[in-house]
């Protein structure tokens, strides 16, 4: 599998529209669309997006895509697919919200459930030698080890979020694979006080895995809404200069580079169609409303540090419950700019769908 000459593993390359989401859209969402956006939404289950492993009951389903994946490319699809896969089950996940904590407690032998979690997903890896496969590592964990190190649960999580991702890397280290870590976005690492120590953190982690090959980067606004490039900052970003997805990535190479830390970069624009969004703040990051499709995945980025824009969060699929009596209820969800009511988080929210489809800069 010949990564093209520039390294970038999305090159020349088409992302796997996986059934999971063209299923939700042809059976939950087209038979209650208005008319006038049944054909948008149809052309939407054709864009390629990341399938979350966010249980290990999932995993097998990896296996499923990527044996469709391997008989597609064999039977001559051009250009050919990689899969692309979200690894997310960290124990004590999400540890500084509540929508979407995972199945896993640090204290309650969380870490060697998640590394038996790593393992079964290496395996069905070394049963694809020739289909490329990328992944981001774990959305939001060293985001919280960098800014909530004061909230217990993330105290509690610091060494196993550092352990389990040093093992990931490690684990997942083959030929066909490209690995990018989380990195939040410009409005939670991006501030001057934040992007220094988020530098540093990657490259520790990374150099302690043995600087594995197949650690491509970073993958920035994964479930967030900023734009890539926006002309003035909008008024939620007062107070930092890396108001954009693109500012913070230019002024976070340089560090990436100083500490020893590959400086290539994917953007989740699944969700920023609409600049600036209808944010009240710019920490509200729970089913903002207003919010629209983003261009369609490309590698035509603009900026060498970019390999693509992405789709990683499925639009469509809620980021947390509004139901204030739920277990995993976030009161980001029930704020003024969150739409409600909301699903828990990973399920179909056919309203927020139908705002995407709206609002699409498509
Ligand atoms: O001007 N100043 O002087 C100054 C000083 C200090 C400032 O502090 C910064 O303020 C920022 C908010 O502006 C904070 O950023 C927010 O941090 C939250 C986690 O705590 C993130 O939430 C996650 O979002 C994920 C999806 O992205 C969800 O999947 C996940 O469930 C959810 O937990 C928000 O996105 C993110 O926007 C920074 O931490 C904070 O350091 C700011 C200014
Ligand atoms: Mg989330």
């Amino acid at each position: 599998t010949p990564v093209s000459a520039s390294g970038n593993p999305f090159a020349g390359r088409q992302i796997y529209a996986n059934p999971y989401y063209s299923s939700e859209i042809f059976t939950s969402a087209i038979p209650s669309l208005p008319a006038s956006l049944q054909a948008k939404a149809s052309a939407v289950a054709n864009v390629g997006t990341y399938v979350w492993l966010d249980t290990a009951a999932k995993v097998p389903t990896m296996d499923t895509y990527l044996a469709d994946i391997a008989a597609k490319n064999a039977a001559g699809a051009s250009p050919p697919i990689l899969g692309a896969f979200v690894v997310y089950d960290l124990p004590n996940r999400d540890c500084a919200a509540y929508s979407s904590n995972g199945e896993y407690l640090v204290a309650n032998g969380g870490l060697a459930k998640y590394y038996a979690y790593i393992d079964s997903i290496a395996a069905i890896i070394k049963k694809y030698p020739s289909t490329q496969i990328n992944l981001v590592i774990e959305p939001d964990s060293l985001g919280n080890l960098v800014t909530n190190l004061n909230v217990a649960k993330c105290q509690e999580a610091q060494p196993a979020y550092e352990s389990g991702v040093e093992y990931a890397m490690k684990t997942l280290n083959f030929a066909n694979v490209a690995m990018y870590l989380d990195a939040g976005h410009a409005g939670w690492l991006g501030w001057s006080a934040n992007i220094g120590p988020a530098a540093q953190l990657f490259a520790r982690l990374y150099k302690a895995a043995g600087s594995p090959s197949s650690v491509r980067g970073l993958a920035t606004n994964v479930a967030n809404y900023n734009a890539f490039t926006i002309a003035s900052a909008p008024s939620y970003t007062q107070g930092n200069s890396n108001y954009d997805e693109k500012l913070y990535i230019d002024n976070l190479a340089p560090l990436l580079v100083q500490y020893g830390y590959p400086a290539h970069f994917i953007v989740d624009v699944s969700r920023n169609g609409v600049q600036p969004t209808k944010q009240q703040a710019w920490g509200d990051w729970c089913n903002v409303i207003g919010t629209g499709f983003g261009v369609k995945p490309t590698t035509n980025t603009g900026d060498s540090l970019v390999d693509a824009f992405v789709w990683v969060k499925p639009g469509g699929e809620g980021d947390g419950t509004s139901d204030s009596s739920a277990t995993r209820y976030d009161s980001h969800c029930g704020l003024s700019d969150a739409l409600q009511p909301a699903p828990e988080a990973g399920t179909w929210f056919q309203a927020y769908f139908q705002q995407l489809l709206q609002n699409a800069a498509f």
